[in-house]
């Protein structure tokens, strides 16, 4: 590793601008490769200042001023490098998992052709509002499986569940339908008054919200029959309030439930003599994050209320404890001793043997693309042109949807202003989280400033109030005047990787590779559900993350398709235009020009807002520290693709609009008197005492 840093200087040596001469110097101090470069090519070592017409020449050392927080101008020396030098080479040549491009990968989680809900034992009111109501014919290979046990099966069908199935096979359904069912087959008259059967908890609010949705929407042919929503976020005196008019089903999440039992006394009443069933969906994610800890004390006071075996002879005569995921190999040991006993595991996996995973769908079409870190962003924006080509081909008037996975709440505002605010020709729809791109809009290649572009941009994560939360995602989700027939982007954390069910999610890109390969999985099952098509699109930087390749092949039999960055991403999308850039048209006539020229005035677009806007050269310093910080938290024996050594801070700066060194950027960022004292201190020690400190708070986005 070069003695810089990690920041690898390069400067590509212009003779005449396109006619480069790239020399690489190494070895030595990097001031002294600097020097004897600048010798070789007879350029002078004194400080470059910005050329007079304001073009930063790529490759130059220049001087830009910048005024500091009391208004002194500072000397603010920064790197305009090229993105296409000096990046670390591509190790990765050859795809050693290639999927077979000429097969038919059958859907393996779409429903069974064969059996009926009937023939599984599902009541009839509720199979004829499945098919009339909710467009639900047959079951899934999962339903098949567990209605089998908890409802046509005799011998232990009151026994503690581990239901374990692919992304979007119906998991939701395949657990609350047959508890539904039960209570509707006692022909006993029930009511909301009668108690709560079933408590569901799930680790985010989004998914607490969209099960709360499934169970009205299954509940609506027995409206007697009332679910009951427990989240953070939302008023605990109106939840208070529908505690005391009664419901026979509370789905929340875990800090939300727990506060209640612990200091609601309606909710504990509901539950005492008919509580049956306690549901942990996504339930190893429910033992990460410290949600064990609260878990545990939800079970030590639910195992603590009165059960009334005679009062519903026909339900199980126990509390039934089901534990749902698509992953969960040794969290199903670790739960076991908090939720599960002598649990029966009811799983779809190909192989039985104990730590077999579930696959993705095997009609989901991934793709991988190793990216330099300098070009991330550029690839990123070429990646959203490509899908949104697509969009446009169709031409069917559907809805597309993409999912854009970062790792940090800053990295999501960061990307979501850089593409739906980078120029007027946008409208704000919910509050500052959703943005339809106008017409004249020229942020991605394919947008032609005199058309609608039919983008809408939505940003997610856990750190927005609950109510823009709700209102984004309920705006993404939903065709309306304002989203029928358009292209969504989300941009979003892991607050959206699990369970969530939007319709049709096109495409999911991982911008940043997810902090373990569970939420890999999860993350891309957000498309290709129930039998639907799906692509999914994952960046890694050169180097060690592409190890992570070996990580994840399991979870993808039917292999991947690995592209070029630039051959298959950049140049389809920068080829054949003309990028303008923003501060002056030096394109009048539209000549088309080469695609790496577009992509680098389309990058330089991005790094100019940066450096004429203090907000979002923010947004851009604050996604860039908090970006890393993220990086250390990858779980533990995934740490070896992803460790912040490895990373070259300068590169990946860029790929948030970020011409100043790492150094400067930890200066800058100290904002109080207090950190100006660390302002002394190396970068390097104060970004590693950052991520310590991530690491140990293990900020998440499952704030609950
Ligand atoms: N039998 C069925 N036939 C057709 N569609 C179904 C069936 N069961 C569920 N679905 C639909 O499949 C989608 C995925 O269901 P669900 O969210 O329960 O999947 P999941 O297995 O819980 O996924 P995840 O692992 O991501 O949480 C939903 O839109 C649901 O309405």
């Amino acid at each position: 590793m070069s003695d810089d840093d990690g920041m690898l200087l390069n400067f590509d040596t212009n003779g005449e601008f396109g006619e480069r001469i790239v020399e690489k110097v190494t070895g030595g101090r990097w001031k002294d490769r600097r020097r004897l470069k600048m010798m070789v090519n007879g350029q002078s070592n004194k400080k470059r200042r910005v050329e007079k017409d304001g073009e930063e020449s790529i490759g130059k050392k220049v001087e830009v001023e910048t005024k500091n927080r009391t208004g002194v101008a500072v000397a603010n020396s920064q790197i305009v490098s090229s993105l296409f030098t000096s990046n670390r080479e591509i190790c990765t040549s050859s795809n050693d998992n290639a999927r077979d491009e000429t097969a038919v990968h059958k859907p393996s989680n779409a429903p069974l052709s064969g059996d009926t809900f009937e023939s599984l034992g599902v009541q009839e009111l509720l199979v004829n509002h499945l098919k009339e109501k909710m467009r639900i014919q047959k079951p899934t290979s999962i339903q098949k499986l567990v209605f089998s046990h908890l409802l046509v099966g005799e011998e232990g069908r009151d026994k503690d569940l581990f239901i374990n199935a692919q992304t979007g096979s119906g998991k939701t359904l395949a657990y609350f339908l047959p508890i539904v069912s039960r209570i509707l087959q006692m022909n006993v008259r029930v009511d909301r008054k009668s108690g709560c059967f079933a408590l569901i908890v799930a680790p985010t609010r989004e998914l607490a919200s969209q099960i709360y949705s499934v169970t009205a929407m299954l509940t609506n042919c027995c409206h007697y029959l009332v679910p009951c929503l427990l989240i953070g976020g939302e008023r605990k005196k109106s939840e208070k309030a529908r505690l005391r008019k009664g419901c026979n089903f509370v789905i929340g999440t875990p800090g939300r439930i727990l506060d209640h039992l612990q200091n609601t006394q309606v909710i504990r009443e509901q539950f005492s003599h008919t509580l049956k069933y306690v549901v942990l969906d996504e339930g190893d994610k429910l033992m990460e994050l410290g949600f064990e800890e609260t878990i545990r004390d939800i079970l030590n006071i639910l195992h603590k209320v009165p059960v009334n075996a005679d009062k519903y002879p026909q339900l199980p005569s126990r509390i039934v404890h089901v534990l749902c995921s698509a992953t969960m190999q040794n969290g199903a040991a670790k739960l076991g001793d908090v939720a599960l006993n002598d649990y029966k595991l009811l799983s779809t996996r190909r192989t039985k043997h104990d730590d077999a995973i579930n696959e993705a769908p095997d009609q989901l079409l991934q793709r991988v693309a190793v990216v330099p870190p300098k070009l991330r962003l550029v690839t990123l924006a070429s990646g959203l042109d490509e899908i949104h080509r697509k969009h446009k081909q169709a031409k069917n008037g559907e809805t597309s949807r993409t999912m854009v996975f970062l790792s940090c709440s800053d990295s999501v505002e960061f990307h979501y202003e850089a593409f739906s605010s980078n120029d007027a020709y946008h409208r704000n729809l919910v509050g500052e989280s959703v943005r339809l791109m106008d017409k004249g809009n020229n942020i991605l290649p394919s947008f032609s400033t005199d058309a609608d572009p039919e983008v809408l941009f939505y940003k997610l994560h856990g750190s927005l109030s609950q109510p823009i939360r709700t209102s984004t995602l309920e705006s993404f989700s939903k065709d309306n005047a304002s989203t029928k027939g358009k292209h969504l982007i989300m941009f979003c954390t892991d607050v959206a990787s699990r369970g969530l069910d939007l319709p049709h999610v096109g495409t999911v890109v991982e911008m940043d590779p997810p902090f373990s390969t569970e939420d890999h999985l999860h993350r891309i099952g957000r498309t290709a559900r129930a039998g639907q098509s799906g692509e999914a699109l994952l960046f890694l930087l050169p180097g060690e993350e592409e190890g992570y390749l070996d990580k994840i092949k399991p979870y993808h039999p039917k292999g991947w398709r690995l592209l070029k960055y630039d051959q298959d991403l950049l140049k389809p999308a920068f080829q054949q235009t003309s990028v303008k850039r923003s501060d002056k048209d030096d394109n009048p006539d539209n000549t088309i020009r080469e695609w790496d020229t577009n992509a680098t005035t389309w990058h330089l677009n991005v790094e100019r807002r940066v450096l004429e806007d203090p907000t979002f050269k923010s947004l851009a310093i604050k996604a860039f520290t908090s970006h890393v910080r993220a990086y250390a938290t990858h779980i533990s024996d995934e740490k070896a693709f992803f460790k912040i050594k490895f990373l070259h801070l300068g590169h990946l700066a860029k790929s948030f609009g970020l011409r100043e060194r790492p150094k400067g950027i930890g200066a800058q960022n100290s904002s109080d008197k207090e950190s100006n004292k660390k302002a002394k201190e190396n970068p390097k020690n104060k970004i590693f005492r950052l991520a310590r400190m991530a690491v140990k708070e293990s900020v998440s986005e499952f704030n609950y």
